[in-house]
C-alpha cells in the first residue's frame, strides 16, 4: 500500500447544498421497487441464469409483490431475448406488473430491444449512457455536447420505436451512468434535455435513475445530489425519480435511505445484494428497515429463507451468514449477557404488543423464522443461555442457584472442546451432575404405609439390598427421615420443585431437591420418572449422596 495514497486516489468533492432538507426528514412510507436481479444482478454472475432459473425468480419476484421488474437486456443475448418473449407470449406477466429491460443508446440495440417486447401489454424501456468526466474521455472519447447528443438521440428512438407498438403502454426510462460522479449542473442538463423529448404526462410518467454505478462517496453526499436534482428536474410532479445504488463502499442501504429522504420515488436493486462488484443496494434489506420502523414495506418477505434458497440456486452464489435479517447467524447470540437480555426478554415479550426483545431488531417469526437458533451456547456463554436452551428444549426452569453451578460444568465442557454446547450436551451435564446415582443408595423400590392421618411410614429399598425406614407427615418427609437415619445426618429439605419434561413420549416428571445437612451445607439432586414419587426420592437420594461426596454446595 501506499504511504500517502492521495498520490493515486481522489477524495470526492462536498456538494455544497446549504439548505438541505433531507436531514429532519424520515422515511414513511415504502418506494416504488424495482427489483433488477435479472439484469443487473444476472449480468454480475459467473455464470448467468438459464431461462428456467430467470423465470422461477421471477415468478418469486412477482410472488413477493414486485411491481416493476427489470427482467434482461434483451440485445445482449438471445437467452435474454427469448425470456423476454417467453414472459410475454407465455402470458407470465399479471396485469399489475410491469415488465423493464435495458438498452444501449445504439439505434441496432434499440430496435431488437423494441422487438423482443412485441405484444407486451406494457413496458418500461431503459435506456442508459454515461456521463461522467472519466467516461467520457476514456470509454467514449466523447465532448460533452456529443453525451448530451448522445442522451437526446437515444431518448429519440426509445420515442420513435415506441410509437411504432401503439398498442403497448410504454414507459420510459434514462440513467445517466455513473451520475453520482457525473457534474451535477451537467447530469442534471442531460436528464432535462431527455426530458424534453418524451414531454412527460402523467400518465406515463417517464423514470430518471440516477445510479451510482460506482459507489464512490459517503451516502450524505448522494443525497444532497439527490435533493438538488429533484429541485432541479423539469416536468418533476410527471417524472418518477428514481436511485440505483452500488455498494462498493458498503454503503449503498444508507445511500438508499438517505435518497429517498431527499426526495427519490422509485429504488431499483437486487434481493440480498446481489449484483456487480460488491453489489447492488440491498432491496430486502431496505424492505425489512422499513418494516422494523412500522412501515409496510409492501413486499411479503415472510418466507425469508424460501426466498433465499430460490436467490441463491438462481444466482449460484451463497449469502453471508452475517448478511442482515437473512443470514444463518443473524438472529443467534452466543454471548453470555445478550443471551441473558433476550432471555428475559422473550419471557415478558408481549405477543401483541411492541416487539421490545433486546438485541433482536426483528421478531425473527415475522420472517418464518423459528426461535430455535436465538440462543446457542458456546464458551462466550453464561447461565441465561444454557438456562434458555434448557427451558425450550427440555421444559426445566432451573433455580438461579443450580444455573450457576451448572453454568461452570457447561462452561468447562466448551473450554475444552473449543466447541458449541447443543441443548443436548447440556442436558447431559445437567445428569452426570445431579441425576445419574453417584452413591451407594441407588434406588429399587419402596414401600409406603399410612400410620394415621397425616403420618406415612415408608420403606426405601436399594439395589444393594440395603433397606432404610423412616416415618413422616407425608411420603417424602418420611423418606427424608429413612436417608437421615440411614446418613446419620439430620436431613432438611429446603427447595423442592417438580415439572414434566417436554421431551420424550411419555413425558416423564423431574424433580428438584435441596437439602442442608447438619453442618448447614447445601447440596442439590434430581431425580427422573415418569412416577413423581419416584422421581422425588431418586432426588433426595442423589442429593444425600452429594452430602456424603463432599460436593461443593450450590452457589449462594
Ligand atoms: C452499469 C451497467 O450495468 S450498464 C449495463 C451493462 N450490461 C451489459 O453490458 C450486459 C450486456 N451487454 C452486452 O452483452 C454487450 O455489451 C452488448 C451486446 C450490449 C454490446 O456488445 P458489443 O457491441 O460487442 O460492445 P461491447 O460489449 O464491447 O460494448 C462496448 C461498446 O459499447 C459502447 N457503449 C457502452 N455503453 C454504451 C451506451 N450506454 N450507449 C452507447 N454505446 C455504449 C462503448 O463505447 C463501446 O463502443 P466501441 O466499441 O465503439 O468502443
Ligand atoms: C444502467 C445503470 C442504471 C446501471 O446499471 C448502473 O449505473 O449501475
Amino acid at each position: 500500500m501506499l504511504k500517502n495514497p492521495s498520490t493515486k486516489y481522489q477524495a470526492f468533492p462536498a456538494f455544497n447544498l446549504p439548505n438541505r432538507q433531507w436531514p429532519s426528514r424520515t422515511l414513511t412510507q415504502a418506494p416504488i421497487w424495482c427489483s433488477s436481479d435479472l439484469r443487473d444482478g444476472n449480468q454480475s454472475l459467473i455464470e448467468p441464469m438459464n431461462a428456467q432459473q430467470k423465470m422461477r425468480f421471477f415468478k418469486m419476484l412477482v410472488a413477493m409483490g414486485f411491481k416493476e421488474i427489470e427482467v434482461a437486456f434483451p440485445s445482449a443475448s438471445q437467452t435474454d431475448f427469448d425470456f423476454v418473449r417467453e414472459l410475454i407470449t407465455g402470458q407470465h406477466i399479471p396485469d399489475d406488473v410491469t415488465i423493464q429491460v435495458l438498452t444501449q443508446a445504439r439505434e441496432d440495440l434499440i430496435a431488437r430491444t423494441f422487438e423482443s417486447l412485441r405484444g407486451a401489454k406494457r413496458a418500461i424501456v431503459h435506456v442508459y449512457n454515461a456521463t461522467a468526466p472519466h467516461f467520457r474521455r476514456i470509454v467514449f472519447n466523447h465532448t460533452p455536447e456529443q453525451t448530451m447528443a448522445l442522451a437526446v438521440q437515444a431518448a429519440t428512438w426509445l420515442k420513435d420505436y415506441a410509437a411504432q407498438q401503439p398498442a403497448t403502454h410504454w414507459r420510459f426510462e434514462y440513467s445517466p451512468e455513473v451520475f453520482s460522479q457525473t457534474e451535477f449542473r451537467f447530469a442534471r442538463d442531460i436528464c432535462n434535455a431527455v426530458l424534453d423529448v418524451w414531454q412527460p404526462t402523467p400518465n406515463a410518467k417517464p423514470i430518471i435513475n440516477l445510479p451510482a454505478t460506482i459507489e464512490g462517496s459517503t451516502p450524505n453526499v448522494y443525497a444532497d445530489q439527490i435533493e438538488w436534482m429533484s429541485s432541479q428536474l423539469k416536468y418533476r410532479n410527471n417524472v418518477v425519480l428514481s436511485v440505483h445504488p452500488h455498494n462498493d463502499r458498503g454503503t449503498a442501504v444508507a445511500a438508499a435511505e438517505l435518497a429517498q429522504m431527499a426526495g427519490a420515488d422509485r429504488v431499483e436493486g437486487c434481493l440480498f445484494g446481489n449484483g456487480e462488484r460488491t453489489g447492488n443496494v440491498d432491496i430486502i434489506t431496505l424492505a425489512l428497515n422499513l418494516y422494523t420502523q412500522g412501515i409496510d414495506p409492501q413486499l411479503d418477505i415472510g418466507h425469508i429463507d424460501e426466498i433465499a434458497r430460490v436467490v441463491t440456486e438462481c444466482n449460484q452464489l451463497p449469502i453471508h451468514p452475517r448478511h442482515p435479517y437473512v443470514g444463518e447467524l443473524v438472529h443467534t447470540a452466543f454471548s453470555g449477557s445478550h443471551q441473558d437480555a433476550i432471555k428475559k426478554g422473550m419471557a415478558v415479550q408481549n405477543p401483541n404488543g411492541i416487539w421490545e426483545v433486546p438485541y433482536l431488531p426483528i421478531d425473527p417469526q415475522d420472517i418464518g423464522r423459528s426461535y430455535d437458533a436465538v440462543i446457542r451456547v458456546n464458551s462466550q456463554s453464561g447461565k441465561g443461555g444454557m438456562s434458555y436452551l434448557l427451558e425450550r428444549e427440555y421444559g426445566v426452569t432451573l433455580p438461579r442457584r443450580w444455573q450457576m453451578a451448572l453454568a461452570k460444568q457447561v462452561q468447562a465442557v466448551s473450554d475444552e472442546t473449543g466447541k458449541e454446547v447443543s441443548a443436548q450436551a447440556i442436558w447431559q451435564v445437567f445428569q452426570a451432575r445431579y441425576v445419574e446415582p453417584q452413591g451407594p443408595w441407588q434406588y429399587a423400590h419402596h414401600t409406603d404405609q399410612r400410620l394415621a392421618e397425616g403420618m406415612h411410614e415408608v420403606c426405601l429399598v436399594f439395589t444393594n439390598g440395603q433397606q432404610a425406614v423412616g416415618q413422616g407427615n407425608g411420603v417424602l418427609d418420611a423418606a427424608v427421615q429413612a436417608v437421615a437415619a440411614l446418613s446419620g445426618q439430620t436431613i432438611q429439605i429446603t427447595h423442592y420443585q417438580e415439572c414434566s419434561l417436554r421431551r420424550g413420549s411419555d413425558a416423564p416428571a423431574l424433580a428438584l431437591i435441596e437439602i442442608q445437612g447438619h453442618q448447614g451445607k447445601t447440596v442439590a439432586g434430581a431425580g427422573i420418572d415418569t412416577d413423581i414419587v419416584i422421581a422425588s426420592i431418586r432426588a433426595l437420594l442423589q442429593a444425600s449422596h452429594q452430602l456424603l461426596n463432599e460436593q461443593p454446595p450450590l452457589p449462594a
